[in-house]
């Protein structure tokens, strides 16, 4: 007999939702964890399986009503897949009894408490734990992950703009100013409580910008250029809702302030940024990145091309909005936070076509 491991034991609350299913999913494939507890609300009473049946073979495990002293009886370790509003409730109550937190939702990405509650209207005043929180982006935080009890895990546009603008504001590359984004997602990145603009017979077909120069990914992408650039940064960032399940596309224009780079030089320059970061694939000059090449994975395919006649970069940047812009970005943040390799459990192959 192999020597029996001792696994972390994790619950998930929340887990009736998109983010939930997507966790217990990924969890099945990880080697040092057990799913220990799964909470929910109006989903309580409820078996799992009940509420996904195409699990029903591998997960039997009933989903409990939110009950902080149950949860921390059975975990070391608990994902929030809730609602923005919901986490601030409960994670200062989880930490106090010694459980650690990974957050999905917007709660604790803030460094500055005024802003969240700004733009997303919900008063706060849990500030000792927002100020321990770590942001939830491996490939820029790593090492502050490494002595995390709480992070606020990015969302997925965020996700997707942060890795491809990152390496210019770090490298001060651009006219910082300059930055746009105009990303694309699936509708499953509005989660999975009926919402009308959602049906298939309003997103289907159809191809529309929303929130525009207001989205409340704005800020949280703004905080975050701000830190690598050094100063403050304001992006312009455009969201759209394509038909289709699965996926980010976000592509970002900028004024490159050296009109001598060429894109070889930008991919060299990227490919060295992320040299570290095994989930962040550069791709060749002249090759695009697609959704499909990331669905299912914790990947992020990322191309990059100079215009020589604008003297623009652009940036494009392909992800899974539930994957690597939410439960797999949680779980890889987890994997930082223990001290394993960041892969481990994580998948890193689209099933093709
Ligand atoms: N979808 C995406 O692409 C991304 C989402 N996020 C964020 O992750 C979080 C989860 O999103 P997602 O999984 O898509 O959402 P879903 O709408 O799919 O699921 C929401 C979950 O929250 C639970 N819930 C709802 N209201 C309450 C309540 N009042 N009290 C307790 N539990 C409640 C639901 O439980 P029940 O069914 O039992 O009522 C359900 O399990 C959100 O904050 C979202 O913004 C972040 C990145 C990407
Ligand atoms: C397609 C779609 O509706 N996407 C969502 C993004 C969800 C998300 O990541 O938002 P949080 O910051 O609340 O976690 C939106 O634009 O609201």
């Amino acid at each position: 007999m192999g020597e029996q491991i001792e696994r972390l034991q994790v619950g998930i609350v929340g887990a009736s939702g998109y983010g939930g299913v997507q966790l217990v999913r990924l969890l099945q494939d990880h080697p040092a964890i057990e799913i220990a507890y799964l909470g929910g609300d109006s989903s309580a009473g409820k078996n799992f399986a009940d509420l996904y049946p195409h699990l029903a073979h591998v997960v039997n495990l009933p989903i409990e009503p939110i009950d902080v002293a149950t949860i921390a009886s059975r975990c070391q370790v608990v994902f929030l897949a809730l609602p923005n509003g919901l986490a601030c409730e409960i994670a200062p109550q989880l930490l106090a009894k010694g459980c650690s937190v990974l957050d999905l939702s917007a709660d604790y990405r803030f460094a500055d408490l005024d802003v969240y509650t700004q733009w997303y209207k919900i008063p706060r005043t849990d500030r000792e734990t927002a100020a321990m929180a770590v942001y939830g982006l491996p490939e820029l935080y790593r090492a502050k992950l490494a002595n995390a009890k709480i992070v606020g895990c990015p969302g997925c546009y965020p996700t997707a703009s942060l890795l491809a603008l990152s390496p210019l504001l770090k490298q001060g590359l651009i006219d910082t100013n300059t930055a746009i984004i105009d990303a694309k997602s699936g509708t499953s990145g509005g989660g999975r409580q009926a919402k009308t603009h959602l049906l298939l017979a309003e997103a289907d077909n159809n191809f529309t910008a929303y929130s525009v120069a207001g989205h409340r990914h704005t800020p949280e992408i703004e905080q975050i250029c701000s830190d690598l650039a050094s100063h403050e940064v304001k992006v312009q960032f455009t969201p759209h809702l394509i038909p289709m399940v699965r996926g980010i596309l976000s592509t970002v224009y900028a004024t490159i302030r050296d009109p001598g780079l060429v894109t070889e030089d930008l991919i060299v320059i990227y490919k060295a940024f992320y040299r570290s970061s095994p989930f962040v694939k550069i791709l060749d000059g002249g090759v695009y990145p697609q959704t499909k090449w990331a669905a299912g994975t914790n990947l992020c395919y990322i191309g990059v091309e100079v215009d020589p006649r604008t003297g623009r970069v652009i940036v494009m940047s392909a992800i899974d909005n539930l994957i690597k812009g939410q439960a797999g970005q949680a779980i890889q943040c987890l994997n930082a936070m223990m001290g394993w390799d960041e892969t481990l459990g994580l998948p890193q192959m689209s099933f093709y076509p």
